[in-house]
């Protein structure tokens, strides 16, 4: 009778596709928004060698399936989710191969042969073992922006992440793996091995997980973050590259990580020596790959490594943003750390103003002598420029909005671009409202344009909830939002993105348009009646139409005769009467 242990030892190896190795091997950065929120006690100050990893992992699944029985009845099935089962499929006589196994170019490959091979024949075991629900979902921390490739979870317990990467990335990261222990710089920038050891560290630490794989299929690293509440020093363990190649030591690591987890079987402890001497990887400071002009997506190389002595390395308790501002003053500082982490840990981000910023941030930021801090307590919402959170002064009970975009990688000049854009509509509208032009607001109070380490913020006032659908408008309701839409052309602004997400409620009634990312420029001839008064202009015209106004309009006339909202006196087309103004021409002349 066959075990187990022995089964898997024997058939759980997969093939091994041709792997592409002679890429860029890039890797995106972390953000210190997401090291900010990174506990203390889970925050890894060293990422430590270990080489017994893999064997300490295979030998703890070993000792929790002890000598427990193969199936025989599920043998025919299981062996079809491994070797070359999975790459040759047998029609009759006839064998096709699938061509997924052929070749491993990139991530996108990489992960569709994981999805294919390895999370499958996963799942089956777990689920013929111990009966376990194995899943594995791509996850997002909560209020975050850290999303890791693959969260697994038995159940409803998260018990291991999996970072896809290309096999040029990890025969890049592989081949310079540190020999010794070294020191993490929780900062943005650094060569590969730094970025990717970092996120290792950040994705387990906002988590509080101890178990990541990083992999591109034909290889692997398995990092591991050691914490616990007497542990002073959270360190993340790391082992050499190893290959799946005609080995099944990936997928019993993988198990073993899994079932230690579900059974509290602690794995063999990873060892960290504080006294011994460190490896530094190099900064991304100056002249460092990911600060370099060309690589700003941050595809740098490693750079190679020196050796120090632990007390002649620098603290790492300061992030290299607070350092480098030291120097120059910042005007405002913001964190997603919590207040109660020692301040050693709390990471702030400095900004400065736009240049033409013109806004006054309120009254309740003061702080005596000492700089502007705002402290980030609540994600809000995200969308494709950046992310929102609700934020207060040091001092001030007072909640705002604050807009977090980041602007640091090539591949963020698009988010540039509609930040950029989306503060200069604030300042039209902030323009417009101080003269006079505007009598109520149309949207939030902006507060503030700053920009810093990587990132620009806009501060506005908080609103309520976002609209979720059109219909919940009542009639009243449909009058006021177009009421700010007709507002805003009369201005000269299109929005370009009017959706019930752009809409938000403000506490005790009203509403704001949000979210100016994609305005343009506009000239309403609606509105102006000029060239033709029968001009319909496309963003109003649509709107009335999502807001089943002109429908509306027709029967709350026929019912309502003269205490309709809307006159069509203007023109023959649909004008809201807005507070204040006694007719819509009057807004014109
Ligand atoms: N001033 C505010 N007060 C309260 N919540 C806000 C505020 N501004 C934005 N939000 C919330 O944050 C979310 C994202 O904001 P916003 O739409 O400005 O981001 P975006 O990245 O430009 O989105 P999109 O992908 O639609 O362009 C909104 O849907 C809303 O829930």
């Amino acid at each position: 009778m066959t075990k187990w242990r022995e089964f898997l030892v024997e058939h759980a190896k997969f093939p091994f596709p041709h792997p592409v190795e002679n890429k860029a091997a890039g890797s995106t950065d972390i953000s210190l928004e997401d090291v900010g929120r990174v506990d203390p006690k889970w925050r890894a100050k060293y990422a430590v060698p270990d080489e017994t990893l893999v064997q300490n992992l295979c030998r703890t699944l070993d000792n929790i399936l002890e000598d427990t029985i193969f199936p025989d009845d599920i043998r025919a099935d299981l062996l079809l989710k491994f070797g070359r089962h999975l790459q040759f499929l047998t029609f009759g006589p006839r064998e096709m191969e699938d061509r997924t196994w052929s070749t491993n170019r990139n991530e996108y490959e990489s992960r569709m042969i994981l999805d294919k091979g390895f999370f499958p024949a996963a799942a089956f075991c777990l689920e013929a073992y111990g009966g376990y629900l194995f899943t594995n979902t791509v996850e997002h921390v909560e209020r975050g922006l850290s999303k890791v490739d693959y969260l697994g979870m038995v159940d409803d317990k998260r018990v291991v992440l999996v970072e896809a990467k290309s096999p040029s990335v990890m025969k890049a990261v592989g081949d310079s793996l540190p020999e010794h222990t070294v020191e993490l710089n929780w900062t943005p920038g650094g060569d590969l091995v730094s970025r990717v050891l970092l996120k290792a560290a950040l994705y387990l630490g906002l988590r509080e997980m101890e178990w990541l794989f990083l992999t591109c299929h034909n290889s692997w690293i398995i990092c591991r973050l050691v914490s616990d509440n007497d542990n002073d020093n959270p360190f993340l363990a790391f082992s050499r590259i190893f290959s799946i190649e005609g080995s099944s030591q990936p997928f019993r690591a993988f198990m073993g990580a899994i079932l230690s987890v579900l059974n509290g079987v602690p794995v063999q402890a990873s060892e960290f020596h504080p006294a011994v001497a460190l490896d530094t990887i190099p900064e991304g400071g100056e002249g460092g790959p990911s600060s370099s002009p060309k690589d700003i997506d941050g595809s740098g190389e490693y750079r190679g490594r020196s050796t120090a002595n632990i007390s002649s390395t620098r603290p790492i308790t300061r992030s290299r943003a607070t350092a480098s501002h030291d120097a120059v003053e910042s005007e405002l500082m913001f964190t997603l750390s919590s207040p109660h982490y020692p301040e050693s840990f709390q990471v702030w981000a400095h900004l400065h103003s736009l240049p033409n910023n013109a806004f006054a941030l309120p009254h309740c930021a003061e702080n005596g002598n000492e700089k502007r801090r705002l402290w980030l307590t609540r994600h809000i919402g995200s969308g494709s420029t950046g992310n929102v959170w609700e934020c207060h002064f040091d001092n001030g009970d007072d909640l705002f909005a604050i807009k977090v975009v980041k602007l640091r990688r090539r591949s963020d000049v698009e988010c540039q671009r509609r930040f950029y854009n989306e503060f200069e509509v604030y300042l039209s509208l902030e323009i417009a409202y101080q003269s006079g032009q505007l009598r109520d607001r149309i949207s939030p109070h902006c507060y503030g344009a700053f920009e810093g380490d990587g990132t620009g913020v806009l501060i506005l006032g908080l609103c309520g909830d976002t609209l979720k659908d059109w219909d919940e408008l009542n009639f009243s309701e449909q009058t006021q939002v177009y009421g700010l839409v007709w507002e805003l052309h009369r201005l000269g602004i299109i929005h370009g993105d009017l959706e019930p997400r752009n809409i938000a409620r403000v506490p005790g009634g009203g509403f704001r348009l949000i979210d100016f990312s994609e305005s343009v420029r506009h000239s309403c001839m609606e509105i102006s009646g000029k060239p033709n008064k029968h001009y319909k202009c496309l963003e109003l015209q649509a709107m009335r139409g999502v807001l089943k106004l002109l429908q509306r309009h027709a029967s709350v006339r026929a019912n309502l005769g003269p205490y309709s909202p809307y006159t069509d006196q203007h023109h023959g087309v649909l004008t809201p009467m807005l507070p204040g103004l006694s007719s819509p021409a009057a807004v014109n002349s």
